[in-house]
């Protein structure tokens, strides 16, 4: 099953009201709005990272829902897996190790003693010191959460629920026809930092922003009022802008050539339609993708990237000129 069939299933069961028709990228209930994400090792962060750093993306993947809602953070929930090590392993750093390569990794279910969890030298520990750097950054404080164990050699999967409370959030489905599509910050950076953390040489400034997103808390908060519809960007600029579109029951029209990049992203990638067609589709960029109306002057600074029409789908534009459709939107799982 794919990610968007499992969600069709979904939508068939009993839906709470404040579930949007899990349509939106948070839930909603009296005031609170809340959201929860997970990330696994392999998939959403590389086996070497950094475990603070990973506690860093946990909470940022999180507080982003919260801030495409206009809402301010009230406090999280962590349910997290102490993982145990093989016996001849005890000890040894991770990263030395050979739990890279998944697609050959053997994951042991022990049917003896159980190992004892949490051996990893000082994974946990640090994963709990960048915890708290990042609640302290974004002003949020642990509600609660579980603890788990994992069988040896698993990859992590790791999970946030936030809870935020906000007075009047946009929802992705509000886009009207005639809205501009804005996007805040720069797109493609994180994407370029995932390809320079595999291996590639580039700017660390660029491996940060792949490791350590901006939740656009104050963004969000400052922009909620003007925007018809708002969503954060996660799987990429250009199916979170179908999905908005979709949700919206309107077509949108992106130009290539507005996409906002940085200039590291253009030194390290180019500037060519290559190069904006991989930033528009990497993910992980956690910007904040709005539709308002064109020419208002917006509370936070925003790029005007195309406009919502009557139809369905994406059009991609480079310069004015219609250019086909990539073959991937962005990352789904
Ligand atoms: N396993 C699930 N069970 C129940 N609801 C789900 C599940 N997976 C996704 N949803 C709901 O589907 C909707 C869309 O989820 P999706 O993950 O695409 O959005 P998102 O949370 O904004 O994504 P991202 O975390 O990448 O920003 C949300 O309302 C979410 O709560
Ligand atoms: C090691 C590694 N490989 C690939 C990616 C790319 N990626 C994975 S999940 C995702 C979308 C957000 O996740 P979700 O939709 O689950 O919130 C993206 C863009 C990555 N971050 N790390
Ligand atoms: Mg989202």
């Amino acid at each position: 099953m794919t990610e968007a069939e499992f969600l069709a299933a979904l939508r068939a069961l009993p839906l709470h009201p404040g579930a949007r028709g899990l349509l939106d990228d948070t839930a909603h209930l009296d005031g609170l709005i809340l959201t929860t994400d997970t990330i696994v090792e392999g998939i959403h962060y590389l086996p070497d990272d950094p475990p603070a750093d990973v506690a860093w993306k946990l909470v940022a993947a999180n507080l982003s829902d919260l801030a495409a809602k206009g809402a301010v953070p009230e406090g999280v929930m962590l349910n997290y897996p102490l993982r145990a090590v093989p016996p001849a392993k005890a000890g040894v750093q991770l990263g030395d190790s050979t739990n890279d390569a998944y697609s050959s990794v053997t994951i042991a279910f022990p049917t003896g003693p159980r190992p004892s969890p949490g051996r990893e030298t000082g994974w946990d520990e640090a994963f709990v010191s960048g915890l708290d750097i990042a609640l302290r950054t974004f002003a949020v404080r642990l509600l609660g959460g579980d603890t788990v164990s994992l069988p040896v050699n698993a990859p992590r999967v790791i999970a946030l629920t936030a809870i935020g409370r906000a007075a009047r959030a946009p929802l992705r489905a509000g886009a009207r026809e005639g809205d501009a599509l804005y996007v805040t910050g720069t797109i493609g950076d994180a994407g370029a930092g995932l390809r320079i953390a595999r291996g590639e040489s580039g700017p660390a400034d660029l491996v940060d922003r792949y490791r350590r997103p901006t939740p656009r808390l104050a963004e969000g908060k400052a922009l909620a009022p003007s925007a018809h519809a708002m969503m954060d960007v996660s799987d990429g600029l250009l199916i979170d802008a179908a999905r908005m579109a979709d949700a919206s029951g309107l077509g949108v029209t992106i130009d290539l050539a507005a996409i906002p990049l940085s200039a590291a992203y253009r030194a390290f990638a180019g500037d060519d339609r290559a190069a904006r067609i991989a930033a528009a589709t990497a993910g992980d960029d956690y910007e904040l993708l709005l539709a308002a109306p064109a020419g208002i002057p917006l509370a936070a600074r925003a790029t005007p990237i195309g406009a919502f029409t009557a139809g369905t789908g994406l059009t991609l534009t480079d310069g004015g000129t219609p250019i086909p459709l990539p073959t991937t939107l962005g990352f789904q799982h």
